[in-house]
């Protein structure tokens, strides 16, 4: 099927929302030349394509909840195979959500060698995305909104670390430093797969 991807490296990024997952797969790119795939950036820009589609995914987000596995699977790996050509690497930052998103990609891309778990206490999350929030114009940070993302973080979210623990694959970053602190945790955890 993919062949394109077939050994493509994949470093999965998770973390609770406003936990600096971006943010860290930012600097990943200046410093290591990945290519940044935010499923979060894709629905958005479907969004903002003003598609049908794209009002019907508005509606999920904007209510903090998930938008169907199959829709961001498939974007996700439209975009892999567009970089196929040129990409060192990937940064999938804000996949897998749930255990079957995880599954799913397996099966349908690969297996990732990494995933980073930017970790930061709730309270962090909540006033940073409040923070955020006043120039972001992104319609989910918001209180409420901020509250049921964290609710699913926990539920759905946080077995899929649980689960790739597992396999050995998981580092922990602790993100309650400064960027640059977390920065060269995550340099680290890059560094170690050489
Ligand atoms: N280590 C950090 N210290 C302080 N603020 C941070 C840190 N990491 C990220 N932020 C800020 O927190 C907000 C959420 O970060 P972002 O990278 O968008 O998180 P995520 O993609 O996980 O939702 C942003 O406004 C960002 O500038
Ligand atoms: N893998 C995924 N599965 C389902 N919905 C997703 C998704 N990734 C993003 N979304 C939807 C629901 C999220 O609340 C919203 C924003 O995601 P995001 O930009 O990754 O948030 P953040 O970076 O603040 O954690 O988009
Ligand atoms: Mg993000």
């Amino acid at each position: 099927m993919s062949d394109k991807l077939k050994n493509a490296k994949i470093i999965f990024v998770v973390g609770g929302p406003g936990s600096g997952k971006g943010t860290q797969c930012e600097k990943v790119v200046a410093k290591y030349g990945y290519t940044h795939l935010s499923s979060g950036d894709l629905l958005r820009a479907e969004v903002a394509s003003g598609s049908e589609r794209g009002k019907q995914l508005s509606a999920i987000m904007q209510k903090g909840e998930l938008v169907p596995l199959d829709t961001v699977l498939d974007m996700i790996k439209e975009a892999m195979i567009a970089k196929a050509d040129v990409s060192k690497g990937y940064l999938i930052d804000g996949y897998p959500r749930e255990v079957k998103q995880g599954e799913e990609f397996e099966k349908k891309i690969g297996a990732p060698s990494l995933l980073l778990y930017i970790d930061a206490k709730s309270e962090t999350m909540v006033k940073r995305l409040m923070k955020r929030g006043e120039t972001s114009g992104r319609a989910d940070d918001n209180e409420e909104t901020i509250k049921k993302r964290l609710d699913l973080y926990y539920k759905a979210t946080e077995p899929v670390i649980a689960f790739y623990q597992g396999r050995g694959i998981v580092r922990k970053i602790d993100s309650e430093g400064s960027v640059d602190d977390v920065f060269s945790n995550v340099a680290k955890a890059i560094d170690s797969l050489k």
